[in-house]
C-alpha cells in the first residue's frame, strides 16, 4: 500500500454463522487464492473463536468482535482480553457502530476498551464513523476527530491499532460511500492524526473503509491513496470476500 502501509482487510461476520456455515467460509478462504501481501482478519462471533482459530488458514488472523475493559471478575456475559490471548486470538474489533448505537457504548468506554486490550497485547481495529444525521449537518469530520481524540486520550502507542472508518449510513444499507467521499474523510483523518498525534503515526497507521463494500466496488475504493483496506460486513460471509481481499495487488 501507500507509504509502505500493508493493505489490511477485515471480515466482520457480526452475529452470523453456524458451525457448518463457518466451515463453508473457511473452505473458500482456504481455496483463495488470497493475495500474500494483504493482511486478512476475520471477526468471529465469540462462541466460535476457538473453532475458527483451530481451522483457519495460516494467513488468516482471527479477531473477537468485542471485549471488556477488565481482565476478570463479576461481569456476567463479558469477555476478557486475557481470555482472547489465552486461546491465541490476537485481534479485537472495538467501538463498532452497532456497539455504539445499539449497546450504547460511549466514546469513553470504547477508549477504555481499546487501551485495556492494547495493554494486554491485543491488536485493535478501532471503529469510528458518523451517522446520516451528522453527515447531513456537516459534522462528519467533527465526529470522527472527536471519536479518535477519545482514544488518543487513553493510549500511548498506535502501532497495534488499525482505524476503521465506517459511515453508519453505509453500513448494511447497500449505500456505499463513493471513493471520493471515503478518501476525503480518510485524508482529513490522517491530517488530523499528523497534527494531533504525530506525523509518524499518521504515515504508518492503516485506515480501513467499511460500509457496503462488495466485490464490485472494492477495487475503485482500494485505489484511493488514504484507503489502506476494508472492514467488510455482509460480503465477508460470501466467496466474493476473496475478491475484496485481492482488491489491491
Ligand atoms: O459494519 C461493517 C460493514 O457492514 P456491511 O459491509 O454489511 O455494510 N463492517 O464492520
Amino acid at each position: 500500500g501507500e507509504m509502505g502501509r500493508k493493505f489490511v482487510v477485515g471480515g466482520n461476520w457480526k452475529m452470523n454463522g453456524t458451525k457448518s456455515q463457518i466451515n463453508e467460509i473457511l473452505a473458500f478462504l482456504k481455496q483463495g487464492p488470497l493475495n500474500e501481501s494483504t493482511e486478512i482478519i476475520v471477526g468471529v462471533p465469540a462462541i466460535y473463536l476457538d473453532h475458527v482459530k483451530s481451522n483457519a488458514p495460516a494467513n488468516v488472523e482471527v479477531a473477537a468482535q468485542n471485549c471488556y475493559k477488565v481482565d476478570k471478575g463479576a461481569f456476567t456475559g463479558e469477555i476478557s482480553p486475557v481470555m482472547l490471548k489465552d486461546i491465541g486470538v490476537n485481534w479485537v474489533i472495538l467501538g463498532h457502530s452497532e456497539r455504539r448505537q445499539i449497546f450504547q457504548e460511549s466514546d469513553e468506554l470504547v477508549a477504555e476498551k481499546v487501551s485495556f486490550a492494547l495493554s494486554n497485547g491485543l491488536r485493535v481495529i478501532a471503529c469510528i464513523g458518523e451517522t446520516l444525521q451528522e453527515r447531513e449537518a456537516g459534522k462528519t469530520e467533527e465526529v470522527v476527530f472527536r471519536q479518535t481524540q477519545a482514544i488518543a486520550n487513553k493510549i500511548k502507542d498506535w502501532y497495534d491499532v488499525v482505524i476503521a472508518y465506517e459511515p453508519v449510513w453505509a453500513i448494511g444499507t447497500g449505500k456505499t460511500a463513493t471513493p471520493q467521499q471515503a478518501q476525503e474523510v480518510h485524508q482529513a483523518l490522517r491530517q488530523w492524526i499528523s497534527q494531533n498525534i504525530s506525523p509518524d503515526v499518521a504515515n504508518s497507521i492503516r485506515i480501513q473503509y467499511g460500509g457496503s463494500v462488495t466485490g464490485a466496488n472494492a477495487q475503485e475504493l482500494a485505489s484511493q491513496p488514504d484507503i489502506d483496506g476494508f472492514l467488510v460486513g455482509g460480503a465477508s460471509l460470501k466467496p466474493e470476500f476473496v475478491n475484496i481481499v485481492n482488491a489491491r495487488q
